[in-house]
């Protein structure tokens, strides 16, 4: 067709005939319509279709029968109807061209996408019809679903990837192939110092200056320890310690197009990991290194003299009588007090020596840079002057000494361990001469803790293998000559050492926590005896036991004791307990409650090795005690010393005063004994009356009716008073 006027448009003005191809005059008209891929259509104003072309009939899906005198709307997808059909009405009613976009109904349901063009078609100025090509664009739109489809996802994909890079704790920095920075996330930004807007552009380097710290001696001998950690130089020159990983960004050909790197902030890590390492090296309570530190540091130490042929030190520290600060001030004080040792200890020593807390109240100081053993007897003279005077402690005013071993490398040792063992046996040493001194290890002490480490063992099974047994010595009443009582005293047949006297294992039983057992032992074992003479017929004799304080302090004691009782049938007023003065000076409330039960119980109650302990003597008031035991480091030298005269003198007196009995310990000779009766003392026991012996002699003794030193008095024995 090429103009709207020419054939095969009809003449008439208000309508346009129907045109059949076949009988089309214009031939070029009509083969090119044919072959045309674009859809031809031509309708009149009312919509009716006039004309079309095989390939709009193609398109619509509709025969040329349907479309040649039907509405031109009739192809179109149901979805496209209603809105082409508002759009067709405003163009004709402009009468102006129209270009819309629809689907025809046919294809896979999904409808085939056309473009129609359609231009009015006037005669004499009177718009008559719409000559209308269509142009099938079904592949471009299926081509641009997929574009929009895959700009989505895109968009989503960077959406994605902007928060997330805005949003994580890791800094990410890109660059180009020049090494140039293109990119800084937020995080970047804080880690760097570096905004973006100033960092792009910028050479690498410049903004990501990392470092590596060199690692240390320890890492350098342990490769598996070695840090992977990096430094990172910020803008403003501080460092913090990173994790970093660089990877290449490429094109979709594979050409590297960028590098992207990722550093991590792992200060917080290492805080953490530094923490932990310091708590599994130090002493949670004092803050000083603590066993497993001071191992690696004598380790280290021994090292290192050995290469300098020098000599290193370790000082095995024990407070003495923590214990009794702990128990009466109660654990608070205890821990303030291992505080505030801590902290003189360390007033002591070099800040090249190491001060470590082993625990409860054992400390070790390593003094790495001695001359000779010489040095480490001042530091410790340093120490135990250090603590010469008493230390507050909340309010409270404690004195405390120091029990010191020491033991020098290389003589004493040549490992951390052996270095420590040999320090505390030589502290115990200490302890064991009294206290609040120093003392070299030596062999002949290792030799002891060797041995007192087989008694211990051994000790476990005595009991068991009825290796204990009793002895027994008499006491005497020293103003009628008669046996009064009888002290009951541990002896151990020691299957290799013979017979052993209680001083040698005690210590190791009670240290050992055996004591209990043994302890009840001798409990029950003294009862049944004074049973046994009893029921021989002969008078109740009042039976003494000695009781440990930490026998006395488990809480098991008071019914174990009544158990006993009940058991034997023994009557209660003829036992008598032995306390040491440590034992009332502890817990003083507990205390107090424990003896009246025993004194409810009608058990007696003495005080032994009196005057040897402390000398606060107001708890004598409150403690319902019957007899006191003059130690008999006193009455030994009674006549020589006036000193011990004079103490003696004084106890007599305050336990008359009291209305206490007093029982002088080691009466040995005819002058202690005058002496001691000229006081008005109770009672004695010693050598002079007797030593311990075994039940069976000591049943003799009492059917006898007379002591070692000769008859009871009403049958004869005098004692003179030959005092000047
Ligand atoms: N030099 C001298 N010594 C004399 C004289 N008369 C007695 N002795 C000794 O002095 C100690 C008196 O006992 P202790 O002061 O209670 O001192 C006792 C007591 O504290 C403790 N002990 C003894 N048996 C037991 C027990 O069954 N349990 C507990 N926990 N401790 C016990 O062992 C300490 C020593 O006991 P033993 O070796 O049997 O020593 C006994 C006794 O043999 C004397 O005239 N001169």
């Amino acid at each position: 067709m090429e103009s709207q006027t020419s054939s095969p448009v009809s003449d008439t003005h208000d309508s346009i005939p129907i045109v059949d191809p076949e009988h089309l005059s214009d031939a070029s008209f009509r083969s090119i319509s044919e072959a045309s891929p674009l859809g031809i259509l031509i309708f009149d104003i009312k919509g009716q279709c006039r004309y079309s072309n095989p390939a709009y009939q193609r398109m619509a899906g509709l025969g040329r029968g349907y479309v040649l005198g039907n509405g031109w709307l009739l192809g179109i997808h149901s979805t496209d109807v209603d809105h082409i059909k508002a759009q067709w009405l405003k163009t004709v009613s402009t009468g102006q061209a129209f270009s819309e976009e629809f689907r025809f109904g046919g294809g896979n349901g999904l409808g085939v996408w056309a473009k129609a063009i359609a231009t009015p078609i006037r005669e004499r100025d009177s718009l008559i019809g719409y000559l209308m090509t269509v142009m099938d664009i079904d592949d471009r739109k299926s081509a641009q679903s997929v574009l929009a489809a895959t700009e989505e996802v895109l968009y989503e994909h960077m959406e994605r990837a902007e928060v997330t890079l805005n949003s994580i704790g890791d800094a990410v920095i890109t660059t180009n192939p020049m090494g140039q920075i293109s990119y800084l996330n937020p995080a970047a930004e804080r880690m760097t110092g570096w905004p973006e807007h100033e960092a792009v552009g910028l050479a690498l380097g410049q903004i990501l200056n990392i470092v590596t710290p060199k690692p240390s001696p320890e890492q350098q001998n342990k490769p598996a320890l070695a840090s992977k950690s990096s430094l990172l130089v910020r803008r403003d020159g501080r460092e913090i310690p990173i994790h970093n990983s660089t990877s290449p960004i490429r094109d979709r050909r594979g050409n590297i197009v960028g590098t992207v790197i990722v550093c991590r902030d792992i200060s917080e890590t290492h805080k953490m990991a530094e923490r932990m390492a310091h708590l599994a090296q130090h002493d949670f309570l004092t803050g000083l290194p603590n066993r497993s530190l001071l191992n690696d540091r004598i380790t280290q130490a021994i090292n290192l003299a050995h290469r300098q042929q020098s000599p290193i030190a370790v000082l095995f520290i024990d407070l003495d009588h923590f214990k009794h600060v702990n128990d009466t001030l109660g654990h608070a004080v205890g821990d303030l007090l291992l505080q505030t040792v801590a902290m003189r200890l360390k007033s002591c020593v070099r800040s090249s020596d190491t001060l470590c807390r082993q625990g409860g109240d054992e400390f070790v100081v390593l003094l790495a840079e001695i001359e000779d053993a010489e040095d480490a007897a001042q530091v410790a003279g340093k120490m135990l002057d250090g603590f010469a005077n008493p230390l507050m402690v909340d309010g409270h005013e404690i004195e405390l000494g120091l029990s010191i071993g020491i033991s020098v490398y290389p003589d004493d040792g040549d490992s951390a361990d052996t270095l420590v063992r040999h320090a505390d046996i030589a502290m115990y040493h200490a302890k064991e001469n009294g206290r609040n001194n120093y003392q070299f290890f030596t062999t002949e002490l290792n030799t002891r803790a060797v041995q007192r480490h087989t008694l211990k063992r051994n000790l476990r099974r005595a009991v068991e293998r009825r290796e204990f047994g009793l002895q027994y010595q008499a006491r005497i009443d020293l103003q009628t000559g008669k046996l009064v009582g009888a002290e009951a005293l541990l002896r151990w047949h020691h299957p290799e050492h013979g017979l052993m006297m209680p001083m040698q294992f005690i210590p190791i039983a009670e240290e050992s926590g055996m004591i209990g057992t043994i302890g009840q032992w001798v409990l029950r074992e003294a009862c049944i005896q004074a049973q046994a003479w009893h029921q021989s017929g002969l008078p109740l004799l009042p039976i003494s036991v000695n009781i440990s304080p930490a026998e006395f302090r488990n809480k098991e004691f008071l019914p174990n004791l009544a158990g006993i009782l009940e058991e034997t049938a023994l009557p209660p007023h003829s036992l008598e307990l032995e306390l040491t003065e440590s034992v009332l000076l502890q817990n003083a409330e507990t205390i107090a409650i424990t003896l009246h039960d025993l004194k409810d119980m009608g058990v007696q109650l003495s005080i032994d090795d009196f005057g040897t302990g402390y000398h606060n003597l107001s708890y004598l008031k409150h403690f319902p005690i019957d007899a006191l035991k003059i130690d008999q480091s006193f009455v030994h030298d009674v006549n020589d010393d006036t000193d011990d005269a004079t103490i003696v003198r004084a106890i007599v007196s305050m336990a008359d005063s009291l209305k206490l009995r007093t029982i002088a310990e080691g009466v040995e000779t005819t002058e202690h004994l005058a002496f001691l009766q000229a006081l008005q003392c109770s009672e004695g026991q010693g050598y002079f009356f007797g030593r311990p012996v075994d039940a069976d002699e000591f049943l003799t003794i009492l059917e006898r009716g007379e002591t070692p030193q000769g008859e009871y008095p009403n049958e004869g024995v005098t004692f003179v008073d030959d005092r000047p």
